[in-house]
């Protein structure tokens, strides 16, 4: 392979729209797939397989609008090893300033009895159909399709004949996921400097993920001395998928020490196409995806968050703008510590002393326990609710017995100045069980005058923040609390709610003229 002037780069080939879109499931609609050849063209990808022209009508329209729409990329098709496929394939590609025909024949001892050829008859298919297309076309890539299980001997031969017919890139398809990095590497090495006439063409790599070691394979290929990554993005591909764009593309980058070769790709756009992807295959990219995945420049745990704060570099290998993201993400949970979550406060306005970070930290830790991830509206509910330890009123515990049998029931367990006090009340609903409870405890002649309740952020273990209004005898107070149990909360801001009106009573009995109170029991 010396017939690029430079030697150490290496061809990106994306075959997002034909072998990603073969995923079950992963249809994608002709305007979607001009999108996506749109965006690949524009981060520099130097081949776009657009599709497989024979496979249908719909196939045949996408691959032909891509060529015409193509800027920058070379548009390929795929063809199998019949005149007709490779027909079918020129008619769609020729109005591409740049183009190449792809056809393939499956090699292996197990391909070979498909077709029921012997291997004298099948290197005369492969003669023919190599040549039928160069007619055509004067850029041809051919693939002997398993490859990998394909007796080497009889592969040096068949590619030696594609040679000859006028291929000028010659890919080995690890179709079935089936090749291990050194085998990989040795097997691109062997053909190189076995196969007449190997020179004045390029060896690609096109592996699957069958068991997880497409990129590995991929990079090994290329240090054999392949110069064609064929890849998709996000991995997307028949079964467990193929080599991910981004996964061989930041590698090269970022262990260019080690591999040094390189890529024509803007990496500042993976990020983009990444989720495009996502969107119009409908293949979610998952959370711990390479490169891409939702958390792969996120950090949870107090120790990683602590160092990223002092520097990046401990605990990133890779910038998150080098692939397009504006950021690091230091997500709080159950692992996340007092520097992260001061850090947070900061960022959300909130500046804390060293006890108040202390009694936050204990709630924090509470609340994540109990949530999956803490939103920033949960810090913030969080610092917006509390409890004082000079309240007359504490919740200790509280169970609830609900559901369509019967009137709800609520136990409450309070200390009322200091003395634990228990009551079990009836009532329409659990709230109303809760609250007329609390009021055998401490029985009041306030007026509920608003019970609001509203979702701090999305989905079902979102913390619910309930605001109660009471008033007594022209006092008005208002209490409010957030949990992830939305009567736990009712009872907390009603509690608070009590506590205001048994402070605001003193007040008003001392003659202080005090007619409204709003209590956000902050800490
Ligand atoms: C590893 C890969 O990713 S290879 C690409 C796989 N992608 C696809 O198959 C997607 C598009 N395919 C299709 O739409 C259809 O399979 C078509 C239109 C190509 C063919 O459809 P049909 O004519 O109904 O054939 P069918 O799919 O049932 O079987 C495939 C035929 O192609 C033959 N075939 C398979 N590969 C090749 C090849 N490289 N060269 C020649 N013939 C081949 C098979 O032997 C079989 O022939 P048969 O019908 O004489 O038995
Ligand atoms: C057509 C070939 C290159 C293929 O997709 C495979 O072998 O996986």
């Amino acid at each position: 392979m010396t017939n690029t002037s430079d030697k150490d780069r290496v061809v990106i080939f994306d075959t997002t729209l034909r072998d990603g879109e073969q995923s079950p499931g992963a249809t994608m609609t002709h305007n979607e797939k001009l999108e996506i050849a749109g965006l690949l063209d524009d981060m520099g990808v130097d081949i776009i397989e657009a599709g497989f022209p024979i496979a249908s009508e719909g196939d045949f329209n996408a691959v032909s609008e891509i060529a015409k729409n193509s800027r920058n990329s070379r548009i390929c098709g795929l063809a199998r090893a019949k005149t007709g496929d490779i027909d079918r394939c020129w008619e769609a590609i020729k109005h591409a300033e740049k183009n190449r025909i792809h056809t393939f024949i499956g090699t292996s001892p197990l391909h070979r009895a498909i077709p029921n050829l012997s291997m004298d008859e099948m290197a005369d298919v492969i003669h023919q159909t190599v040549t039928h297309a160069r007619n055509l076309c004067d850029n041809v890539q051919w693939s002997p399709m398993d490859a990998t299980r394909t007796e080497w001997d009889y592969l040096c031969r068949v590619i030696e004949i594609a040679i000859k017919a006028g291929a000028s890139t010659i890919n080995i398809p690890d179709t079935v996921g089936y090749t291990a990095p050194m085998e990989s590497a040795e097997l691109i090495k062997k053909l190189i400097e076995t196969v007449p006439g190997a020179d004045d063409v390029i060896f690609a790599t096109h592996c699957h993920n069958d068991l997880g070691m497409a990129t590995a394979n991929s990079l090994a290929a290329v240090a054999g001395g392949a110069r064609q990554i064929e890849c998709t993005i996000n991995g997307l591909g028949e079964r467990a998928g193929n080599t991910a764009l981004e996964e061989v593309v930041m590698a090269l980058k970022v262990r260019n020490d080690i591999m040094p070769w390189h890529t024509g790709i803007d990496t500042k756009k993976i990020m983009h196409i990444s989720r495009r992807v996502a969107a119009v295959s409908g293949f979610a990219v998952q959370f711990n995806k390479a490169i891409v995945g939702k958390n792969a420049f996120a950090h949870e745990s107090g120790i990683h968050q602590d160092g990223m704060l002092k520097n990046a570099e401990t605990f990133e290998i890779m910038r998150p703008a080098d692939v397009g993201l504006s950021g690091t993400s230091l997500p709080l949970g159950k692992h996340s510590g007092r520097a992260a979550l001061r850090d947070k406060l900061n960022t959300l306005g909130f500046e804390v002393g060293d006890n108040q970070l202390k009694d936050v930290f204990v709630r924090f830790k509470e609340l994540a326990d109990r949530k999956k991830e803490v939103f920033d509206d949960d810090i913030i509910a969080l610092m917006r609710t509390g409890t004082d330890d000079d309240d007359h009123l504490q919740l200790v515990s509280m169970k609830v017995v609900c559901g369509t049998g019967g009137p709800a029931e609520s136990t409450i367990e309070m200390e009322v100045d200091g003395q634990d006090v228990t009551a079990t009340a009836e009532g329409d609903g659990p709230v109303d069980a809760t609250f007329k409870a609390i009021r055998e405890i401490h029985p009041n002649t306030a007026q509920l005058q608003l019970y609001q309740v509203q979702a701090v952020t999305a989905g079902t273990d979102a913390q619910a923040t309930v605001s109660v209004r009471l008033e007594e005898d022209g006092i008005i107070a208002t209490g409010e609390s957030a949990n992830t149990d939305t009567v736990v909360a009712s009872a907390k801001a009603y509690i608070s709610a009590l506590n205001r009106l048994i402070v605001r009573r003193g007040k008003v009995g001392e003659g202080a003229d005090t007619r409204e109170i709003s209590y956000k029991d902050i800490t």
